[in-house]
């Protein structure tokens, strides 16, 4: 299950210039789309909005036609860091987030311990954050994301604290499960062969105000040198 999620008009800022400035985007339901641009020029921002952390000044954000007023749990939120409870096993960790969704004790159980099948760690289940890799450790928080079955994943960098073959694990991982869930997915990273390697469509970001500077498609297949050396002159021309 999918969500589209439309921006429209959207102004953000935090203080008096703003960060985002009437910037237009949809990113369709099911699609995969990975945000790039420089330090600064708002992609967090767009996710904390699509999120519903951050109010914007002006504009709107729907999931599915909904106006976006705040958080939901068919927002599905991983960040760079995974922020797990120390005090709670992974499956206390996952279990923890499904609260909010009204479920019983017995199905919150066992929606924690199929997410941590799908991520890959059934074996982890009751092992405590500081028990796990860094690598296992984000893929409590994708379980934790997962398990409350969002129709829209929103990541910032998850990745960018891994090792580069833990990392290469990770987005083949999140590829596959992208597969199977057909969940709308927007991607925050610095990385353009990350992004080219995971994404459908690359939206790369200016700064001072944040507008969107190009938008390309990535065709399936080996990435393409010649788009990245596209989306490479893109980010350096910010
Ligand atoms: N909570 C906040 N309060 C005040 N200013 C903020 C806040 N969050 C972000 N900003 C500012 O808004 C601008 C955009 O930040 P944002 O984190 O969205 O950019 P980014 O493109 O994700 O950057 P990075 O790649 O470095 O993570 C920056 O100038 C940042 O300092």
């Amino acid at each position: 299950m999918s969500l589209e999620v439309r921006l429209e008009g959207l102004t953000v800022g935090y203080g008096a210039a703003p960060v985002l400035e009437r910037t237009d985007l949809v990113f369709p339901a099911g699609s995969f789309t990975a945000l790039l641009g420089p330090s600064g020029c708002g992609k967090s921002t767009v996710l904390n909005t699509v999120a519903g952390f951050v109010r914007p000044a002006s504009g709107r954000v729907t999931a599915g036609s909904v106006p976006v007023e705040g958080p939901g749990p068919e927002r599905g939120v991983v960040f760079q860091h995974y922020a797990l409870f120390p005090w709670r096993t992974a499956r206390g960790n996952v279990e923890f987030a499904l609260k909010r969704l009204g479920l019983s004790r017995r199905e919150r159980r066992e929606r924690a311990l199929a997410a941590l099948a799908e991520v890959g760690l059934a074996d982890g289940a009751h092992k405590y954050p500081a028990q796990l890799s860094g690598g296992m450790q984000q893929r409590v928080a994708l379980a934790r994301a997962l398990a409350a079955e969002p129709e829209v994943l929103l990541m910032d960098e998850p990745f960018g604290a891994l090792d580069a073959l833990t990392r290469g694990r990770m987005q083949d991982l999140l590829r596959e499960l992208w597969r199977r869930s057909g969940t709308t997915v927007v991607f925050v990273t610095h990385d353009i062969d990350e992004a080219l390697a995971l994404a459908g469509r690359v939206v790369v970001l200016g700064a001072s105000p944040g507008r969107v500077l190009a938008d390309h498609p990535v065709p399936p297949g080996p990435p393409d040198p010649d788009l990245r050396a596209l989306i490479a002159r893109h980010l350096t021309t910010t």
